[in-house]
Protein backbone atom coordinates (compact mmCIF):
# COMPACT_ATOMS: atom_id res chain seq x y z
CA UNK A 1 0.00 0.00 0.00
CA UNK A 2 1.05 3.28 -1.04
CA UNK A 3 0.89 4.68 2.45
CA UNK A 4 2.86 2.20 3.84
CA UNK A 5 5.57 3.26 1.43
CA UNK A 6 4.95 6.96 2.52
CA UNK A 7 5.26 6.22 6.03
CA UNK A 8 8.86 4.13 5.67
CA UNK A 9 9.97 7.40 3.61
CA UNK A 10 8.83 9.86 6.18
CA UNK A 11 10.25 7.76 9.19
CA UNK A 12 13.75 7.79 7.12
CA UNK A 13 13.22 11.69 6.50
CA UNK A 14 12.73 12.18 10.21
CA UNK A 15 15.69 9.58 11.15
CA UNK A 16 17.67 12.42 9.59
CA UNK A 17 16.14 15.52 11.26
CA UNK A 18 16.52 14.00 14.39
CA UNK A 19 20.27 13.37 14.01
CA UNK A 20 22.61 14.07 16.89
CA UNK A 21 24.04 17.69 16.19
CA UNK A 22 27.54 18.25 15.63
CA UNK A 23 28.82 19.61 19.05
CA UNK A 24 30.08 23.11 18.89
CA UNK A 25 31.15 22.61 22.75
CA UNK A 26 33.25 19.65 21.99
CA UNK A 27 34.67 21.46 19.14
CA UNK A 28 36.17 24.58 21.56
CA UNK A 29 36.97 21.46 24.05
CA UNK A 30 39.90 20.53 22.14
CA UNK A 31 43.43 21.70 23.41
CA UNK A 32 44.54 24.85 21.40
CA UNK A 33 42.41 27.62 20.53
CA UNK A 34 39.64 26.72 18.45
CA UNK A 35 38.66 28.97 15.12
CA UNK A 36 34.81 29.26 14.06
CA UNK A 37 35.50 30.29 10.61
CA UNK A 38 32.37 32.36 9.05
CA UNK A 39 30.90 32.87 5.43
CA UNK A 40 29.34 36.40 5.69
CA UNK A 41 28.43 38.33 2.45
CA UNK A 42 28.07 41.41 3.56
CA UNK A 43 27.73 43.55 6.63
CA UNK A 44 26.45 47.15 7.51
CA UNK A 45 29.77 47.82 8.78
CA UNK A 46 32.09 46.97 5.74
CA UNK A 47 29.04 47.02 2.75
CA UNK A 48 29.47 43.88 0.41
CA UNK A 49 32.84 41.82 1.09
CA UNK A 50 32.24 38.89 -1.66
CA UNK A 51 29.27 38.88 -3.43
CA UNK A 52 29.88 35.30 -4.85
CA UNK A 53 30.48 33.18 -2.40
CA UNK A 54 31.50 29.12 -3.77
CA UNK A 55 30.21 28.25 -0.82
CA UNK A 56 30.97 24.16 -0.80
CA UNK A 57 35.25 24.84 -1.23
CA UNK A 58 35.08 27.93 0.74
CA UNK A 59 33.88 25.72 3.58
CA UNK A 60 36.86 22.71 2.70
CA UNK A 61 39.14 25.36 2.58
CA UNK A 62 38.00 26.80 6.43
CA UNK A 63 38.42 22.72 7.29
CA UNK A 64 41.73 22.40 5.61
CA UNK A 65 43.15 25.13 7.53
CA UNK A 66 42.16 23.91 10.40
CA UNK A 67 39.35 25.51 11.54
CA UNK A 68 37.32 23.58 14.18
CA UNK A 69 33.58 25.30 13.28
CA UNK A 70 32.03 27.34 10.45
CA UNK A 71 29.62 29.82 11.00
CA UNK A 72 27.30 31.10 8.71
CA UNK A 73 25.38 34.27 8.64
CA UNK A 74 21.54 34.30 6.98
CA UNK A 75 20.24 37.29 7.59
CA UNK A 76 19.16 38.74 4.62
CA UNK A 77 18.38 42.90 4.15
CA UNK A 78 21.76 44.23 5.75
CA UNK A 79 23.99 41.07 5.38
CA UNK A 80 22.69 39.41 2.08
CA UNK A 81 22.22 35.97 3.76
CA UNK A 82 19.98 33.26 3.29
CA UNK A 83 19.03 30.33 4.74
CA UNK A 84 19.94 28.22 2.06
CA UNK A 85 23.77 28.87 2.30
CA UNK A 86 23.65 27.48 5.71
CA UNK A 87 22.41 24.18 4.06
CA UNK A 88 24.89 24.35 1.08
CA UNK A 89 27.85 24.69 3.76
CA UNK A 90 26.38 22.01 6.21
CA UNK A 91 26.29 19.96 3.13
CA UNK A 92 30.01 20.25 2.65
CA UNK A 93 31.29 19.95 6.06
CA UNK A 94 31.56 17.29 8.87
CA UNK A 95 32.27 20.43 11.01
CA UNK A 96 29.78 21.88 13.72
CA UNK A 97 27.66 25.03 11.65
CA UNK A 98 26.32 27.48 13.47
CA UNK A 99 23.85 29.83 12.38
CA UNK A 100 24.39 33.52 12.56
CA UNK A 101 21.36 35.69 12.65
CA UNK A 102 19.09 37.56 14.66
CA UNK A 103 16.78 35.46 16.82
CA UNK A 104 13.84 36.57 18.47
CA UNK A 105 11.28 34.12 17.99
CA UNK A 106 10.69 30.28 18.96
CA UNK A 107 9.80 29.75 15.32
CA UNK A 108 13.05 30.81 14.14
CA UNK A 109 14.97 28.35 16.56
CA UNK A 110 12.92 25.53 14.68
CA UNK A 111 13.72 27.18 10.68
CA UNK A 112 17.22 27.05 11.84
CA UNK A 113 17.11 23.16 13.11
CA UNK A 114 14.94 22.22 10.01
CA UNK A 115 17.84 24.09 7.72
CA UNK A 116 20.78 21.93 9.16
CA UNK A 117 22.10 24.28 12.13
CA UNK A 118 23.90 22.64 14.92
CA UNK A 119 24.09 25.88 17.13
CA UNK A 120 22.46 29.01 16.72
CA UNK A 121 23.20 32.35 18.08
CA UNK A 122 21.60 34.59 20.63
CA UNK A 123 22.36 38.18 21.38
CA UNK A 124 21.88 39.06 24.32
CA UNK A 125 21.49 42.64 23.69
CA UNK A 126 18.59 41.49 21.08
CA UNK A 127 16.55 39.72 23.38
CA UNK A 128 16.62 41.63 26.46
CA UNK A 129 14.34 39.98 28.41
CA UNK A 130 15.76 37.31 30.95
CA UNK A 131 12.79 35.12 30.46
CA UNK A 132 12.84 34.87 26.80
CA UNK A 133 16.30 33.81 26.50
CA UNK A 134 16.24 31.30 28.82
CA UNK A 135 13.07 30.17 26.60
CA UNK A 136 15.10 30.18 23.20
CA UNK A 137 18.07 28.76 24.96
CA UNK A 138 16.22 25.90 26.51
CA UNK A 139 14.25 25.30 23.40
CA UNK A 140 17.45 24.78 21.15
CA UNK A 141 18.61 22.33 24.27
CA UNK A 142 15.70 20.65 23.69
CA UNK A 143 15.95 20.19 19.97
CA UNK A 144 19.39 19.04 20.24
CA UNK A 145 20.88 22.28 18.91
CA UNK A 146 23.88 24.38 21.30
CA UNK A 147 23.58 28.35 21.28
CA UNK A 148 26.43 30.69 21.26
CA UNK A 149 25.06 33.30 23.89
CA UNK A 150 26.55 36.69 22.62
CA UNK A 151 27.21 39.60 25.25
CA UNK A 152 28.98 42.79 25.08
CA UNK A 153 28.90 44.04 28.23
CA UNK A 154 29.40 43.11 31.99
CA UNK A 155 25.39 43.39 32.37
CA UNK A 156 24.28 41.47 29.63
CA UNK A 157 27.15 38.92 30.74
CA UNK A 158 25.65 38.52 33.93
CA UNK A 159 22.09 37.82 32.18
CA UNK A 160 24.08 34.99 29.84
CA UNK A 161 25.23 33.32 33.09
CA UNK A 162 22.14 32.98 34.84
CA UNK A 163 20.60 31.86 32.24
CA UNK A 164 23.24 28.95 32.03
CA UNK A 165 24.59 29.74 28.84
CA UNK A 166 27.37 27.18 28.35
CA UNK A 167 28.95 28.75 25.37
CA UNK A 168 29.24 32.58 25.25
CA UNK A 169 30.48 35.06 22.97
CA UNK A 170 32.43 38.07 23.63
CA UNK A 171 32.09 40.37 20.49
CA UNK A 172 34.54 43.39 20.54
CA UNK A 173 31.45 44.89 18.37
CA UNK A 174 29.00 46.95 19.73
CA UNK A 175 25.96 46.26 17.89
CA UNK A 176 24.35 49.24 18.64
CA UNK A 177 26.98 51.99 17.54
CA UNK A 178 28.54 48.91 14.78
CA UNK A 179 31.94 50.46 16.26
CA UNK A 180 34.85 47.46 17.16
CA UNK A 181 37.22 47.87 20.17
CA UNK A 182 39.34 45.01 20.35
CA UNK A 183 40.13 45.11 23.85
CA UNK A 184 36.37 44.38 25.16
CA UNK A 185 37.71 40.54 25.17
CA UNK A 186 40.04 41.59 27.46
CA UNK A 187 38.14 43.64 29.61
CA UNK A 188 35.45 40.65 29.84
CA UNK A 189 37.55 37.98 30.21
CA UNK A 190 38.89 39.52 33.03
CA UNK A 191 35.16 40.02 34.78
CA UNK A 192 34.32 36.64 33.47
CA UNK A 193 37.15 35.00 35.48
CA UNK A 194 36.13 36.83 39.24
CA UNK A 195 32.27 35.67 38.50
CA UNK A 196 33.03 31.79 37.02
CA UNK A 197 36.49 31.22 38.35
CA UNK A 198 36.34 27.56 37.79
CA UNK A 199 34.04 27.37 34.74
CA UNK A 200 33.21 24.55 32.43
CA UNK A 201 31.90 26.98 29.49
CA UNK A 202 33.91 27.73 26.65
CA UNK A 203 34.41 31.09 25.89
CA UNK A 204 34.64 32.73 22.32
CA UNK A 205 35.81 36.03 20.80
CA UNK A 206 34.01 37.64 18.30
CA UNK A 207 34.91 40.78 15.69
CA UNK A 208 37.65 42.47 14.76
CA UNK A 209 40.40 39.69 14.54
CA UNK A 210 42.95 40.14 11.82
CA UNK A 211 46.63 38.70 12.96
CA UNK A 212 48.45 36.73 14.69
CA UNK A 213 49.08 38.81 17.27
CA UNK A 214 45.61 39.14 17.65
CA UNK A 215 45.23 35.25 17.97
CA UNK A 216 48.18 35.18 20.64
CA UNK A 217 46.79 37.32 22.71
CA UNK A 218 42.96 35.82 22.88
CA UNK A 219 44.85 32.64 23.19
CA UNK A 220 47.16 34.08 26.36
CA UNK A 221 43.76 34.95 27.74
CA UNK A 222 42.62 31.85 27.58
CA UNK A 223 39.91 31.64 24.73
CA UNK A 224 38.85 28.75 23.50
CA UNK A 225 37.39 30.27 20.71
CA UNK A 226 37.79 32.87 17.87
CA UNK A 227 35.30 33.62 15.26
CA UNK A 228 36.72 35.19 12.53
CA UNK A 229 34.70 36.14 9.59
CA UNK A 230 35.97 39.27 7.44
CA UNK A 231 39.54 38.93 7.43
CA UNK A 232 38.91 35.97 6.01
CA UNK A 233 36.27 36.44 3.59
CA UNK A 234 38.38 38.62 2.12
CA UNK A 235 41.07 36.09 1.39
CA UNK A 236 41.79 34.75 -1.77
CA UNK A 237 43.55 31.46 0.25
CA UNK A 238 41.56 31.28 3.29
CA UNK A 239 43.44 27.83 4.04
CA UNK A 240 46.38 29.85 4.04
CA UNK A 241 45.20 32.10 6.16
CA UNK A 242 43.94 30.07 9.02
CA UNK A 243 47.01 28.33 8.80
CA UNK A 244 49.40 31.80 9.82
CA UNK A 245 46.68 32.84 12.39
CA UNK A 246 47.45 29.81 14.11
CA UNK A 247 50.65 30.07 13.62
CA UNK A 248 50.95 32.44 15.63
CA UNK A 249 49.20 30.53 18.91
O1 LIG B 1 33.96 39.82 10.49
P1 LIG B 1 34.57 39.85 11.84
O2 LIG B 1 34.94 41.23 12.29
O3 LIG B 1 35.70 38.86 11.97
O4 LIG B 1 33.42 39.38 12.87
C1 LIG B 1 32.84 38.09 12.83
C2 LIG B 1 31.60 38.01 13.74
O5 LIG B 1 31.99 38.25 15.05
C3 LIG B 1 30.53 39.01 13.29
O6 LIG B 1 30.15 38.67 12.01
C4 LIG B 1 29.31 39.02 14.19
C5 LIG B 1 29.31 39.05 15.54
N1 LIG B 1 28.06 39.06 16.01
C6 LIG B 1 27.20 39.06 14.98
C7 LIG B 1 25.81 39.06 14.95
C8 LIG B 1 25.20 38.99 13.73
C9 LIG B 1 25.91 39.00 12.54
C10 LIG B 1 27.31 39.01 12.56
C11 LIG B 1 27.95 39.03 13.78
Amino acid sequence: MILNQIAREKTKELRILKAPKRSLYAALDKPGISIIAEIKRASPSAGTILEDINIPLRVKQYEMGGASAISVVTERRFFKGNIGMLEEAKRATPLPVLRKDFIIDQIQVYESLFAGADALLLIVSLIEEEKKLRDLLNLAYELGMEALVEVHDEEELITALKCDAKIIGFNNRNLKTMTVDVNRCEHLMSFFKKLDPKSNRKVVAESGMKTKEDVKRLKELNFDGLLIGETLMRSSSPDKTIRSLLGGE
